[in-house]
């Protein structure tokens, strides 16, 4: 397999804090990965960093063998890495095509703006069908259920055709047949895509995952199946620790 994603040594220093100190992390192409750990210990800053939103104080991120630190979080979109935030942003007067289609021109270039367009393009047919929208295609955004939302947010970014999908706990805040959707869409776009998903949710976990990397204090504590890493003392320790009510096992 090829490495897709490549941080080496990556730090990163918020007024003198390290939120992430000297990690290092590898997501092969094609895999489904999931990122664990307490709060704090730097998922979302490691998602900022990829994304181009924050600036690390040292180390390296390659995409495709491509260096993405110093670039524009434009560009990086450009070059094929798409994340959705914790709460979805949606254009609520919009319907849900319409939705889709805004994110499909920003992927087209000008010109083809000015073409009238009859019809869905293929990536608007296509993401509908993988975030198991069809059926909501007509109804405006603002109606949609908080899950509902999350599906759009991940076929908006579908439809930009991203290489790599960082989804930022895409279940928090759902019901537990929206879970179960969710973990179905999630298998469902990681057979065409690399996905990373920030999930806390140990029972989704159980679920869906199959590798996952833990995180503490800003650096990789263990990484593996969710049996290995939810047999680990030192996880256990973490989580029981830190975060009740979030604990492994
Ligand atoms: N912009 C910022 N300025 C200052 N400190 C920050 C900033 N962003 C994050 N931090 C700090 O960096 C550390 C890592 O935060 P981060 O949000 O990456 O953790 P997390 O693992 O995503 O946690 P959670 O599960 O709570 O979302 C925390 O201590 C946080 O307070």
């Amino acid at each position: 397999m090829t490495a897709l994603l490549e941080v080496r040594g990556l730090r990163v220093v918020f007024d003198g804090f390290a939120a992430i100190d000297g990690l290092d992390f590898t997501v092969e192409e094609g895999e489904l990965r999931f990122l664990i750990g307490p709060n704090g210990a730097g998922k979302t800053t490691l998602i900022d960093v990829v994304t181009g939103l924050t600036k690390p104080a040292s180390g390296s991120v390659r995409f495709g063998g491509e260096e993405l630190v110093g670039k524009r979080e434009h560009h990086i979109v450009r070059l094929g890495v798409g994340r959705t935030f914790q709460t979805a942003t949606v254009f609520e007067d919009l319907t849900v095509v319409e939705n889709l289609d805004l994110a499909d021109s920003f992927r087209l270039p000008l010109r083809s703006l000015f073409r009238r367009r009859r019809g869905v393009s293929d990536a608007v047919a296509s993401a509908l069908e993988a975030a198991d929208l069809t059926a909501l295609a007509d109804k405006p955004a603002g109606v949609l259920s908080h899950g509902q939302r999350q599906w759009l947010e991940i076929g908006m970014l579908l439809v930009q055709q991203p290489k790599l999908l960082l989804l930022d706990e895409p279940v928090a805040g759902m019901s537990r047949s929206e879970r179960e959707r969710t973990g179905e869409l999630l298998h469902r776009i990681a057979s065409t895509h690399t996905v990373v998903v920030v999930e806390h949710d140990m029972e989704f976990l159980r679920k869906y995952a199959r590798k996952v990397t833990v995180l503490h204090q800003g650096h990789v504590l263990r990484e593996g199946s969710v049996a290995d890493v939810q047999e680990d003392p030192e996880v256990r320790a973490v989580y029981l620790g830190r975060a009740k009510g979030k604990a492994v096992g």
